[in-house]
């Protein structure tokens, strides 16, 4: 399988060339050349198979020849050591949690699984170093850090906007020291990712070996899809049609959603539940996608101005926006709404959930009068102790902290400020 570049002006790479640019030399993300629905018998049989037998089946021909047959389950073995349970809300509402790796967010399975592809891919380089930049507005940080540490070969530089990530995010990724460093930044996620970008395409730093580890890079990307068939394999005994609402912010994951679909799950809608930051539920109305500055809220992981992916998803749809609106449509919530849709969870059904899944719940709560026989899935994509201020002021109750949080928790936070680009590519050149 071969990767293009969506911005049409770059050569097509196998998966390990697309993996080690992160981002075609013409700017454009890469995306893949051909999409292979998966047999009828793969989901027929599908109640049968482990998450490591269906995630090899979804992933191999993305992979190709990249990485032998035997290395790439040993990966996707290792990447996988935990659970993805689906928790019942109500009688047509579940959470599909997501939060059960090391840093309690649904990034850890991306991070795992490309820094393993990476480790691979460097197994027989001797000094040469691979440098990888990402921005991240709170949890593809702390997951990059833990996935990427001690990964021969590989220096990561983690750009995060100084005071727009809650202190446990800030903590994941800042202490862990080794080759992970940290700048933050003075502005928002959107300054961070675009200097990230700007630095992949300055000349005088190709000779660094830059990467991304943001959803940009397929390798971060593509195992986001492995959840949406979990959850297909464990609620099919219903004999339910399946929406999923997706808390979103840079688009990625609910764009790996939409690519499942192309592979055959049978996913009837999708949508794209946001805060404020509604870019995307603009451009449904009119036409036009312009990005904006992103805004500050409670959910501030999902604080993107310009989602990076949105155009991923244009393109699975040929550019053409009314076919997409059959399939997808997308929601924005304010600040209240998320936290008493946290307090209504959690009255109800018992469940704290976090205010990244309310946003997910309410977009299903939206929609769902358009889908009487189905059942909805939201996203919990991070555990509610990453926002502990806000969810147990909204709650008025203690949350137990677990034990992946407290190991960071009282750890010493290292970072270097950085004002501008300008300042981030003298770190490159002589840090
Ligand atoms: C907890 C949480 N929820 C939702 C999102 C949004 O996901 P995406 O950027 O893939 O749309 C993020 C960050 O990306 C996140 O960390
Ligand atoms: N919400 C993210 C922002 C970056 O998203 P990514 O999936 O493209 O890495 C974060 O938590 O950092």
């Amino acid at each position: 399988m071969n990767y293009f570049s969506l911005n049409h002006k770059a050569a097509n790479v196998n998966f390990e060339q697309a993996t080690i640019n992160g981002i075609a030399p013409d700017k454009g993300l890469y995306f893949p050349e051909k999409l292979i629905p998966l047999e009828q018998s793969f989901f027929e049989n599908i109640e049968k198979m482990s998450n490591t037998q269906i995630a090899y089946e979804v992933i191999r021909q993305f992979i190709a020849t990249s990485i032998p047959e035997q290395e790439l389950s040993n990966i996707i073995e290792e990447t996988l050591n935990f659970e993805f349970p689906l928790v019942k809300i109500e009688e047509d509402t579940y959470a599909l949690e997501l939060f059960h790796g090391p840093t309690m967010a649904f990034k850890d399975v991306g991070a795992r699984f490309m820094a393993r592809c990476l480790r691979y891919f460097n197994r027989s380089k001797k000094d040469e170093k691979i440098k990888v930049l990402v921005a991240t507005s709170g949890d593809t940080g702390g997951a990059v850090a833990n996935g990427f540490l001690r990964v021969k070969g590989v220096e990561v530089i983690i750009l995060y906007p100084s005071g727009k990530v809650s202190t446990i995010q800030e903590k994941q990724l800042t202490t862990l020291g080794q080759n992970i460093i940290a700048l933050e930044v003075d502005g928002t996620f959107d300054d961070c990712q675009a200097m990230v970008k700007q630095a992949f395409l300055d000349e005088d730093l190709k000779e660094l070996n830059l990467t991304s580890a943001n959803s940009i890079n397929i390798a971060r990307w593509l195992p986001q899809m492995f959840y949406f068939f979990f959850a297909y394999r464990d609620l099919k005994h219903l004999n339910k049609n399946m929406v999923f609402s997706v808390p979103s912010g840079n688009f990625g994951n609910i764009c790996a959603g939409m690519l499942a679909k192309k592979l055959g799950l049978p996913i009837e809608f999708f949508i794209a539940s946001t805060n404020i930051n509604d870019t995307v539920a603009l451009f449904l109305k009119s036409g036009a996608y312009q990005a904006k500055p992103s805004t500050a809220t409670i959910s501030n992981a999902m604080d993107v101005g310009d989602p990076s992916n949105f155009v991923r998803i244009q393109q699975l749809y040929n550019n053409e926006i009314e076919t997409l609106k059959k399939d997808f449509s997308s929601y924005s919530f304010t600040d209240e709404e998320t936290k008493n849709a946290m307090k209504k969870i959690y009255s109800t059904a018992n469940y704290i959930s976090d205010p990244h899944g309310a946003v997910g719940y309410l977009g299903w709560q939206k929609t769902k009068e358009k889908f009487p026989n189905s059942i909805g899935v939201f996203l919990e994509t991070a555990h509610p102790v990453k926002f502990l201020d806000t969810v147990e002021e909204t709650l008025q109750t203690k949350i137990e902290i677990p034990q992946q949080i407290k190991a960071v928790i009282d750890k010493k936070k290292r970072s270097l400020n950085i004002k501008n680009y300008k300042e981030l590519k003298a770190f490159l050149t002589l840090g």
